[in-house]
């Protein structure tokens, strides 16, 4: 697939999001899009995943592509097996061959016991494991992750880095968003980072320097007490800031999420190292 002069504004007099982007997407490549808050990598994964198009340029060549989005449509009225077995159809699979896929992964990703399950049920972590699966289903030539790995327990997002070195082996292309500057460093043929709306070589940007990630946080009910990592807390009007160190961002992200009630994720980002605050 590939990107040419490709810009996105939303509504004719809006700001140029992306301008005059160009890339190309080769099967058989894991591909790491960073950049800023706001600076416009949902918007590329979304034209890249075939939802939504350019205000200009071209993009060629578009492969059978899945999508985890940042966000999963859990008010879909299906178990999460009939979603996923519905989504291995959309992907040309016969029912049985749908079928067998939805089940072997939600048992990759120990979800098996929730395959009747309704999706609107579904805790968090179970419910980003049948959004991840869904984009695993189908095996498709093109792979874009928004954050999937958000939400997920350890051993999901084992399975999930295993999964999408397998669809890259496989001769599949991969491309993913992710806070954690770690995920996947060493198997990514290129890495781009979107900046000014331009995408630019990111592999030697701030992402070595980023040492921590400061999560912002809103819910109803208490903060847990222990969290993992240990964050720096700020109170902020709404909401709480929480800084820890990256290794330790995934885990923290996972209990704030499943956390009773669970908390709402406003914003992760990553902070580079000169600007890390005193705690
Ligand atoms: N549907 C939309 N309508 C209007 N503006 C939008 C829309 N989607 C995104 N934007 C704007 O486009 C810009 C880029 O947003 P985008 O979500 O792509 O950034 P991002 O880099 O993924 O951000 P984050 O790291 O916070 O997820 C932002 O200013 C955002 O407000």
């Amino acid at each position: 697939m590939e990107l040419r002069d490709v810009g996105r504004r939303y509504g004719v007099r809006g700001r140029w999001v992306l301008k005059d982007v160009a890339l190309r997407v080769p099967r058989g490549t894991l591909l790491r899009i960073e950049g800023g808050n706001g600076s416009g990598k949902s918007t590329l994964l979304r034209l890249l995943a075939g939802i939504d198009a350019p205000s200009a340029g071209r993009i060629t060549g578009r492969p059978r592509t899945a999508y985890v989005p940042e966000r999963f449509p859990a008010a879909l009225p299906l178990t999460a097996l009939g979603y996923l077995t519905r989504l291995g159809r959309v992907h040309g699979l016969g029912r049985r061959a749908a079928d067998r896929a939805a089940r072997d992964w939600l048992e990759r990703f120990d979800a098996g016991r929730y395959a009747r399950t309704p999706l609107r049920e579904l805790s968090k972590g179970t419910a980003q494991k049948v959004a991840v699966a869904q984009g695993l289903v189908g095996a498709p030539e093109l792979l874009v992750l928004d954050e999937a790995w958000t939400g997920l327990d350890g051993a999901s997002r084992r399975v999930l880095d295993r999964a999408v070195l397998e669809r890259v082996a496989g001769g599949g292309a991969v491309v993913f968003v992710d806070h954690d500057p770690r995920r996947l460093a060493g198997e990514c043929g290129a890495v781009h980072r979107v900046e000014g709306g331009r995408l630019v070589d990111g592999s030697a940007g701030p992402r070595v320097r980023t040492e921590r990630v400061r999560v912002e946080a809103e819910g109803t009910g208490p903060l847990p007490e222990r969290l993992p990592g240990d964050p720096a807390r700020e109170r902020l009007t709404g909401a709480v800031r929480l800084t820890v160190a990256t290794a330790d961002s995934d885990a923290l992200l996972h209990a704030l999420l499943t956390t009773a009630p669970p908390w709402h994720i406003r914003s992760v980002t990553a902070v580079p190292a000169p600007e890390e605050p005193h705690r």
